[in-house]
């Protein structure tokens, strides 16, 4: 086995503060936990993936997703980072990466450098310059401190495994990171240059300061879908995945779904990715009937597999009648469900034409949607 990380998730956010541990707090659509651990994930080649939490937070960690190892942590970070490498004694890793899960932005260069590093030494570890003059004091400067050789620490701290085990095990559990732990053991360890974006979410201002680190780097596309069924003798018509009791049925190749159509279409469309009818040819025989979920999947996994995620739909049913009052809940619910998204991010709602149009003489229904997709 070869690289091992480990995420240092057992801490308390007191600095932070609020109801929730920072690490359970939403960025940018993930949680800070989540986009932690896909930093490392992303990389491809480092297993396990082991993040340590409190033992109050054990039952939250179903939430993390089954890519990574769960190991009850300490008091102390020190205590923690020692409770996963123990967990990884013994299983051939030969080098581990420990990271701070409150670093959830963490570049895969900077991962990559300390790797690198960690070729020529015993542990490695990215830091910055410090840019700013450094005083003394309380309430006013009683000193001034030369801020040349001073580094602003960062992690992943990477260290060969053996030795790092040893060096945390003659430690006593109150290093402020690993590096000290190493130095103490008489390791080396490299400097390798760090990231501003590898910020570390202290305070509450430093949630502020990281989304807008995101947004820096963020592919956000928009796109627009619009679908028209004509009505025909029938009992029921299906809206965004829901079969509607109505007088009338909506006639098409497939099940005439209006409303998934075109939210699939705005899913195409903003993946630049041609739209139903290139993906699924009404010629083709083997679409005749065919349930409108196959379509929205279809495109909904396309934007997954490009690294998009779905941030929002939202579906406007143009029509007198059937009435979707009723059953916008359970439509939103129903293309939630197929995109895998909260039901929070999906509306669906609808309007009358005031009896203009074919819309308004009910000879069909008409379907706009608008979809975002955001990545990373
Ligand atoms: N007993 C502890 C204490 C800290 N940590 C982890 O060590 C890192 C240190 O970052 P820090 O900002 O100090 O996190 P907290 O300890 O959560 O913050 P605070 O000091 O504000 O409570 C975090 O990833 C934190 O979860 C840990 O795993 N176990
Ligand atoms: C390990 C560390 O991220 C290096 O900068 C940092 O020391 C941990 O956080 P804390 O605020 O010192 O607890």
């Amino acid at each position: 086995m070869g690289t091992a990380a480990i995420i240092v998730a057992a801490g308390r956010g007191t600095r932070v503060g609020g109801p929730v541990a920072k690490q359970w707090r939403d960025l940018g659509g993930r949680s800070v936990a989540r986009r932690a651990i896909d930093a490392f994930r992303a990389v491809g080649d480092i297993a396990p993936i082991v993040v340590v939490l409190a033992a109050d937070d054990l039952g939250t960690a179903p939430a993390l997703g089954d890519d990574v190892e769960i190991v009850t942590g300490g008091g102390t970070r020190a205590e923690s980072v020692r409770a996963g490498l123990e967990s990884l004694e013994g299983r051939g890793v030969e080098t581990v990466l420990i990271h701070d899960v409150a670093r959830p932005l963490v570049p895969a260069a900077v991962i990559g450098r300390v790797r690198a590093a960690l070729e020529q030494a015993d542990g490695a570890a990215p830091a910055l310059t410090v840019s700013d003059a450094l005083w003394y004091g309380t309430d006013r400067v009683t000193g001034t401190r030369d801020r040349t050789g001073l580094w602003r620490a960062q992690t992943p701290q990477g260290f060969r495994f053996a030795p790092i085990l040893a060096a945390h095990r003659a430690h006593d559990g109150t290093a402020p990171d690993d590096v000290a732990v190493a130095r103490a053991a008489g390791l080396e360890v490299a400097i390798v240059t760090g990231d501003e974006a590898n910020l570390k979410i202290t305070t509450e201002a430093d949630f502020a300061r990281a989304e807008k680190e995101l947004r820096g780097d963020m592919d956000v596309r928009t796109g627009t879908g619009f679908d028209v069924h004509a009505f025909a003798e029938g009992d029921y018509v299906i809206l965004c995945g829901v079969k509607v009791p109505h007088d009338r049925t909506l006639k098409g190749h497939s099940d005439a779904d209006v409303g998934l159509h075109a939210v699939t279409d705005a899913i195409y469309g903003a993946l630049a990715d041609g739209d139903i009818g290139r993906h699924f040819p009404p010629s083709d025989p083997k679409w005749k009937g065919a349930a409108s979920h196959v379509f929205l999947t279809h495109a909904a996994g396309r934007a997954a597999e490009r690294g998009y995620r779905l941030s929002n739909v939202d579906c406007t049913l143009v029509c007198e009648r059937p009435k979707i009052g009723p059953h916008a809940a359970a439509m939103a619910g129903e293309i939630a469900r197929l995109v895998k998204v909260a039901p929070e991010r999906v509306s669906v709602k609808a309007t009358t034409s005031e009896t203009l149009g074919f819309t308004g003489r009910e000879e069909g229904i008409a379907a706009l949607a608008t979809v975002t997709l955001v990545a990373p």
